[in-house]
């Protein structure tokens, strides 16, 4: 029996792929009952973003009170938000609505390149949205945008800019490795109350087809923490959980293509039975 809830705010993927569609598959996939905000709506697939749509900023608050009044979420994650004004009002409405466990992925391209994240939003995020986070997951170019430093390239730079991250207030950081070379895809999670860091590693798998990892990723840790983990094993059951996904990605459409949710849950079933 579904028992947990989980609230995704975040941007809709038409390609299914990213965004809402992605982290509504992925808490059904964990037995967590899934609700949704959408800030934007992007025409997009496996070529690109051909189109963003942010929603009005009444249709976002408007959203978040009829879920959060009556539902409630035991935990939620911010995906895609575009703009420094719905990013204000999701932080604003975060609070008022007192979220628990709120993991936040600060979306800023996808991976054909559109930018996901206005520029001038950049400040809103850092100041009025990361210090909420239990868990902010920054892939690299991300992370080194939001301190404003050059992209780091190899692995034993990335506890520094861990490290660093936390000074904005969250209380963990997930720093993804997907974007750096090497045979193995390292996440590296530091956590603010001094604990040891602690890193995530599988092989990395070749394909071109990783289109709403990092979605996926942080929707996998926001149905482990709904359920009540601590934060350490929700990224590690969501590391095994992208690990299949990829493992299993769609060949679809002409581009860069998603990953299969149901991969996890196959594989489970199969050791099981
Ligand atoms: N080729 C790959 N093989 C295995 N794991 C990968 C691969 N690419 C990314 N990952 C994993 O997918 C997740 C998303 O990572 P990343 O690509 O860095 O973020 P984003 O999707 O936000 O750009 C991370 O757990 C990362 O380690
Ligand atoms: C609506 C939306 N949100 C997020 C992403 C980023 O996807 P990824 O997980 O590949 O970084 C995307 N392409 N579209």
């Amino acid at each position: 029996m579904i028992t947990y809830k989980a609230l995704t705010i975040a941007g809709s993927d038409s390609g299914g792929g990213a965004g809402i569609q992605a982290d509504i598959k992925t808490f059904q996939e964990l037995d967590v009952f899934g609700m949704s905000v959408i800030t934007v709506l992007t025409a997009q697939n496996t070529l690109g973003v051909q189109g963003v749509f942010p929603q009005a900023l009444e249709a976002v608050e408007a959203q978040m009170d009829s879920v959060l009044s009556d539902i409630g979420a035991d935990a939620v994650k911010t995906g895609m938000l575009f703009t420094a004004d719905i990013i204000r009002l999701v932080a604003r409405k975060l609070q008022q609505h007192k979220a628990q466990n709120l993991v936040v992925d600060p979306v800023m391209y996808a991976k054909g390149g559109a930018q996901l994240l206005q520029q001038e939003a950049m400040d809103a995020l850092k100041q009025t949205l990361l210090p909420l986070a239990k868990v902010i997951t920054p892939n690299i170019p991300e992370a080194c945008a939001i301190l404003g430093i050059p992209d780091i390239h190899n692995a034993t730079d990335m506890r520094a800019v861990a490290e660093k991250l936390l000074e904005l207030g969250p209380q963990y950081v997930l720093l993804k490795g997907g974007h750096l070379s090497g045979t193995q895809a390292i996440d590296l999670l530091v956590a603010a109350d001094g604990s040891e860091a602690v890193s995530f590693i599988s092989d990395r798998i070749e394909t071109p087809h990783t289109h709403g990892t990092g979605c996926t990723l942080a929707s996998a840790i926001t149905a482990e923490l709904a359920k009540g983990r601590p934060v350490n094993e929700a990224v590690q059951t969501a590391k095994q959980f992208i690990t299949a996904a990829i493992s299993h990605s769609l060949n679809i459409g002409g581009g860069i293509g998603p990953t299969d949710h149901g991969a996890y849950r196959r594989a489970r079933l199969h050791v099981l039975s």
